[in-house]
């Protein structure tokens, strides 16, 4: 199977820190994938470098066979963001937000009509489709959020956090949505702290720690026979402090 995203010694330093020490990532393409690690790992540095917003200090990347740094714009073309921090135009309405990001893209306004029509109905956002995005919720927000970066049909989607703040109703209509698009062959890469979903949805998981690549694999050889959370803590785990050692003796005593 080919690869969606490779990267070789991906490496990142904010003045004395380091934050991404010479990343492999791989995903093939087609994959549901996931990348976790604590925080702090390096998750969102790595995928900042990996969709243009942020220029690495050293390494090679390669999504969909181009070189993200030597062809930026036609890397762009071809992939959707839900970046952390998710900023939107406030000011637009649902539609309108769609509308003007079809526009960017250069899709025709039939089309993006068409598009966005069908994405709102499938979001449960038609609802809203006119209200303004500064008075949607965080839930209605990730959903507006990936309407906008899936209205230009991309080979990849790479999404940051998207299921934080996000009720399960919500979430299982993301969740819906993700997977109608990795059946058709197309790759999402999202970050996420919350183990079980990643277990339920990836096939694929790579797991940072310190700015490191510590496991990567399909997720049946990553988890071997334990939970993917038992693995996490297994292979990140180590080092830190567990919570249950010296320290903090003075809480939750009622005697001072
Ligand atoms: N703009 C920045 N300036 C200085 N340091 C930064 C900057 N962005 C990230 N870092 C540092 O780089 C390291 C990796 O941060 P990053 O946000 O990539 O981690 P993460 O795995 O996404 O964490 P989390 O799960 O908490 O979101 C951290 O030590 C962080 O403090």
């Amino acid at each position: 199977m080919a690869d969606s995203v490779r990267t070789q010694g991906l490496f990142k330093r904010f003045g004395q820190q380091v934050a991404v020490g010479g990343v492999d990532l791989v995903v093939p393409k087609g994959s549901f994938a996931g990348l976790v690690g604590p925080n702090g790992a390096g998750k969102t540095t790595t995928l900042s470098m990996i969709t243009g917003l942020l220029r690495p200090d050293g390494g090679l990347i390669e999504v969909e066979g181009v070189n993200v740094w030597r062809d930026p714009v036609l890397v762009k073309s071809r992939i959707g963001v839900l970046p952390e921090g998710l900023r939107l135009f406030e000011r637009l309405s649902g539609r309108e937000l769609l509308a003007y990001n079809g526009q960017l893209r250069g899709i025709p306004r039939d089309e993006v009509a068409r598009r966005a029509e069908e994405l709102l109905t499938v979001m449960d956002l038609l609802d809203s489709a006119d209200k303004l995005v500064v008075d949607y919720s965080t839930g209605m927000r990730k959903k507006i959020g990936l309407a906008a970066a899936l209205l230009h049909n991309p080979a990849v989607l790479f999404l940051d956090e998207p299921f934080e703040g996000v009720d399960p109703v919500s979430a299982n209509t993301l969740v819906e949505v993700l997977r109608r698009y990795t059946a058709s062959g197309s790759t999402v890469i999202f970050s996420s702290h919350v183990m079980d979903l990643v277990e339920r949805l990836c096939d694929w998981v790579s797991v940072m720690s310190r700015g490191q690549i510590v496991a990567q694999g399909p997720l049946a050889e990553v988890r071997g026979e334990r939970s993917l959370n038992q693995a996490f803590l297994d292979l990140v785990g180590a080092g830190r402090d567990s919570g249950e050692g010296e320290g903090l003796a003075w809480l939750g005593s009622t005697s001072a």
